[in-house]
């Protein structure tokens, strides 16, 4: 859809790879994607990745009701130290802010089946209209001056980045541009693309292994036992550490209530297949349910449980066709691009969580009774594990924000600016 709504080509989120040019523009701009995000690259993001979850943690203890936003900040941190070379501090920055807005009335439009009838797939027509005109696009399509789009502001972003003494993803992009003879909207939206895809997936993954955490206290207990005798109370985990329960209770986070329920972008077969007897013609558009396969009885009997010990070596482990045991980022050539970041983080994040942490139930302030958990709309009440961990987190939280100063810069610019 984003494809249609004619923002698509210069973004290979969205772009169509039909043609020889197409497929190959596609390759360029992916490995682009991946000297930023990579297998290769996540290891340099390690430490700041890690001090941003040791300021989540020491954030918790002062305002733990406002644990979501705690999330969205350090999801959107990160992605913006490496794309921009600056953190985010405040949960009212701009970049939080608007671009999770912007995030979420993306998923609007692009959501598949979640209203119906999907105007733009019944009309594709109606796509070319100007944003002006077309309230059904939620700004996402042709805005009436291109000046005026989202675009120029993530590449304002990256030019202001691109003067800034720390490495970052924007200046390499810069210094790649003549190679790849990059167009100014191909820069915008590489760089863009970290925080489209990486913020608010991050922390909606976060929030849901709050979720757990709060709906399975009984998985908690072998985390607690396997955290105190691997890890101790005087230092919080890192990745150095032996931890499987831990390591299968965040496999147990990306299976059980995964991001993207249908995959993310729209695959289609370079040339027609048939495949257990369906026919699948070149160019269909195929959506991997993700939902479904997470759910499935038989490699995941009682699907809804929370589960860690489906990662480890008992009799809850069924066979799986995939290597890590989930497909929470896709798979082929449109898999996650930052997978090995988002898993690296999440680990770190959730690990540090479960250490740090009692997740039980909030108390209604008028009647004094416990909130139940509601899927949708939870509340919980985060408490230190005990006054040793307390005190951890407050000195590592401390040193963690001494680290993170190299990247305190403030940015001119918000999406506002550009829409004026
Ligand atoms: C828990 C966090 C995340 C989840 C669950 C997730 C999930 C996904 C999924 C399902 C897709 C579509 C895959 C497909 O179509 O087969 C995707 C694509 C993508 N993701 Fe992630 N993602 C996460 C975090 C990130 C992060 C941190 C980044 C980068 C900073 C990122 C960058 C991308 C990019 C660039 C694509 C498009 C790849 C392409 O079309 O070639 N993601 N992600």
């Amino acid at each position: 859809m984003f494809a249609e709504l004619g923002v698509g080509q210069m973004n290979l989120l969205h772009k169509y790879t039909y043609t020889r040019e197409q497929r190959e523009r596609f390759r360029d701009l992916r490995k682009l994607t991946h000297q930023g995000v990579g297998v290769q690259q996540v290891q340099r993001h390690r430490e700041f990745q890690d001090n941003e979850s040791k300021v989540v943690a020491y954030d918790l203890l002062t305002t733990p009701e406002n644990y979501v936003t705690h999330f969205e900040r350090y999801a959107t941190s990160v992605v913006c130290i490496i794309g921009f070379g600056r953190r985010v501090s405040d949960v009212k920055d701009p970049l939080i802010t608007e671009v999770l807005a912007f995030m979420q009335s993306a998923a609007e439009v692009a959501v598949i089946a979640k209203d119906f009838p999907r105007v733009m797939e019944s009309f594709p027509w109606l796509s070319k209209v100007p944003n002006c005109l077309a309230p059904w696009a939620y700004g996402h399509g042709k805005a009436t001056k291109s000046r005026h789009s989202r675009n120029d502001f993530f590449y304002t972003v990256a030019q202001e980045a691109n003067q800034c003494v720390e490495e970052n993803y924007s200046k390499f992009l810069f210094r790649e541009a003549p190679k790849y003879n990059l167009h100014p909207q191909e820069i915008s939206n590489l760089a863009a693309n970290l925080l489209g895809a990486g913020a608010d997936t991050s922390s909606s993954t976060l929030a849901t292994a709050v979720l757990a955490m709060r709906a399975f206290p009984e998985t908690l207990q072998p985390a607690w036992e396997e955290l105190n005798r691997i890890v101790g109370k005087s230092r919080s985990p890192s990745l150095e550490d032996d931890l499987p329960y831990m390591r299968a209770f965040v496999k147990e986070v990306f299976r059980w209530r995964s991001v993207a329920v249908i995959g993310g972008t729209a695959h289609a077969p370079t040339q027609s297949d048939c495949w257990n007897g369906y026919f699948i013609p070149k160019g269909c558009w195929i959506q991997g349910n993700v939902w479904a396969i997470h759910h499935n009885e038989r490699e995941f009997p009682d699907p809804d449980r929370f589960n860690p010990r489906r990662f480890l070596d008992t009799e809850d482990r069924r066979p799986f066709p995939g290597e890590k045991g989930y497909m929470t980022f896709g798979w082929g050539r449109r898999s996650c691009a930052g997978q090995y970041l988002a898993e690296q983080g999440t680990y770190l994040s959730v690990a540090r969580l479960v250490w740090g942490f009692r997740v039980e139930p909030a108390i209604d302030e008028k009647t004094g009774e416990e909130i139940p958990v509601d899927i949708f709309a939870y509340t919980v009440k985060f408490t230190p594990r005990d006054e040793t961990i307390l005190q951890t987190i407050q000195r590592e939280g401390e040193r963690a924000l001494d680290d993170l100063a190299k990247y305190e810069r403030e940015t001119k610019y918000t999406f506002g600016t550009f829409s004026k």
